[in-house]
């Protein structure tokens, strides 16, 4: 088990990168402590395939450096890292048991059969494949191979992580909640350092203590689902975390933050630090879950014209027209359905305020530290 250090890491595939945009990696600095349970979740090209193929050895980065547990790792192989990969399809040996295929790893560096045979029940058991060991893993379906590829990581007591790409891509609707819960489970009890690359929200936040979000190379947020969602410290994770994504608008700075005439409130501090930053490309942000809907007029409140309302079930998604920009708020199953012009507030705490993209985080002391949130430690 490991803590993994990513230090001033970048990765380009071009051969004289020139600009920010020829990088895959951009330059970062970065812990995941021992034993977490992490997810490095970002839409597709945003480079996750490339920082894991990275940590696990699979690619050389061309800056910076990989440390487990301090000691840098760029010039060791992928087998000599102890590093367990699980990538999207299941990679098993068809003609080899299910029991063979577990005790592979173990047998490959020479641990003795009893030793051999123990491990793999155990981690059998754990995996619900023990009625299946004797099989031959060409019969088993997608999830089991699937289980049985989870599984030959988890034999070996000495593995510094475990790096799982995209794992569930293959597995039956029904069937992905059950293996998602088990890792969850199989982390707790063996506390390896895990690290779970997806692009689902759902998947993130139900497998990983803390998100790593990614998003043009770069890690822009690490944090808890719920810090990802209440404070998202950059307009892509407002607009990526959620369903439906934060409303974001662009106000004006005077004397107060403005949007088409209206003041958007918020407080004098966070004013005070907008005009010593001489700030100009401000947005804010607010979820449509807190997002206040009145019937009737009120001093806090913005009139507004209702767009039309979505059901979904056990609650509806109300679009409304502000000075021109659709935006959603959510509204509970008892709440009244409204129509025409009806009025929203905007409560000031969970009235976030950006920036150049990135959160101003009145609690840190300057954007420069806002901006570096991406240097982050896992604790
Ligand atoms: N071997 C390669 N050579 C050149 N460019 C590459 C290579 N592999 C990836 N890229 C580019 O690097 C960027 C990051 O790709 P990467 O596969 O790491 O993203 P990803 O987030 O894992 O996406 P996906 O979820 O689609 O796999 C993309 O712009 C991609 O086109």
């Amino acid at each position: 088990m490991a803590s993994i250090t990513l230090n001033a890491l970048a990765h380009s595939y071009t051969e004289n990168p020139t600009k920010p945009e020829d990088y895959a990696i951009r330059e970062m600095t970065h812990v995941w402590e021992q034993g977490g349970a992490f997810a490095l979740l970002g839409p597709s090209g945003c480079g996750k395939s490339t920082l894991l193929n990275i940590i696990s050895g699979l690619l050389e980065p061309s800056e910076g450096e990989v440390l487990f547990d301090g000691k840098r790792v760029n010039e060791l192989k992928p087998e000599e890292r102890n590093i367990a990969q699980v990538f999207q399809f299941p990679v098993v040996y068809d003609t080899m048991t299910v029991f063979d295929n577990l005790a592979f790893p173990l047998r490959n560096i020479g641990v003795p059969e009893y030793k051999v045979k123990s491990k793999v029940y155990e981690v059998a058991e754990i995996l619900e494949l023990s009625d299946q060991l004797n099989r031959k893993a060409k019969g088993l379906s997608a999830d089991q191979k699937q289980k049985v590829s989870m599984g030959r990581g988890l034999v070996r007591d000495d593995v510094s992580a475990i790096l799982f790409d995209e794992p569930l891509t293959v597995i039956d609707p029904q069937l992905k909640w059950k293996l998602r819960r088990k890792l969850k489970q199989i982390h707790e009890q063996f506390n390896i350092t895990m690290v779970y690359v997806t692009h689902d929200q759902l998947e993130a936040s139900t497998f990983a203590d803390k998100i790593a979000v990614m998003y043009n190379g770069q890690i822009v947020q690490f944090g808890t689902p719920r810090e990802l969602f209440e404070t998202p410290a950059h307009t892509f994770v407002g607009y990526f975390i959620g369903s439906p994504g934060m409303n974001f608008f662009d106000v004006e700075l005077n004397d107060t933050l403005t949007f088409g005439g209206h003041e958007i409130a918020t407080s004098h501090d966070m004013l005070t630090r907008l005009k010593a930053m001489g700030a100009s490309n401000i947005k804010v942000g607010i979820r449509p879950e807190f997002v206040h809907v009145w019937d009737g007029k009120n001093d806090d409140a913005f009139p507004v014209e209702v767009d039309y309302v979505e059901d979904l079930g056990t609650y509806k998604i109300l679009s409304f027209l502000f000075n021109g920009q659709v935006m959603k708020a959510r509204l509970s199953e008892d709440q009244k359905v409204p129509s025409g012009q009806i009025y929203v507030s905007f409560p000031e705490q969970w009235t976030k305020v950006y920036v150049d993209e990135y959160l101003v985080d009145l609690t840190a002391g300057s954007i420069e530290n806002d901006k570096n949130k991406e240097t982050d430690h896992a604790n």
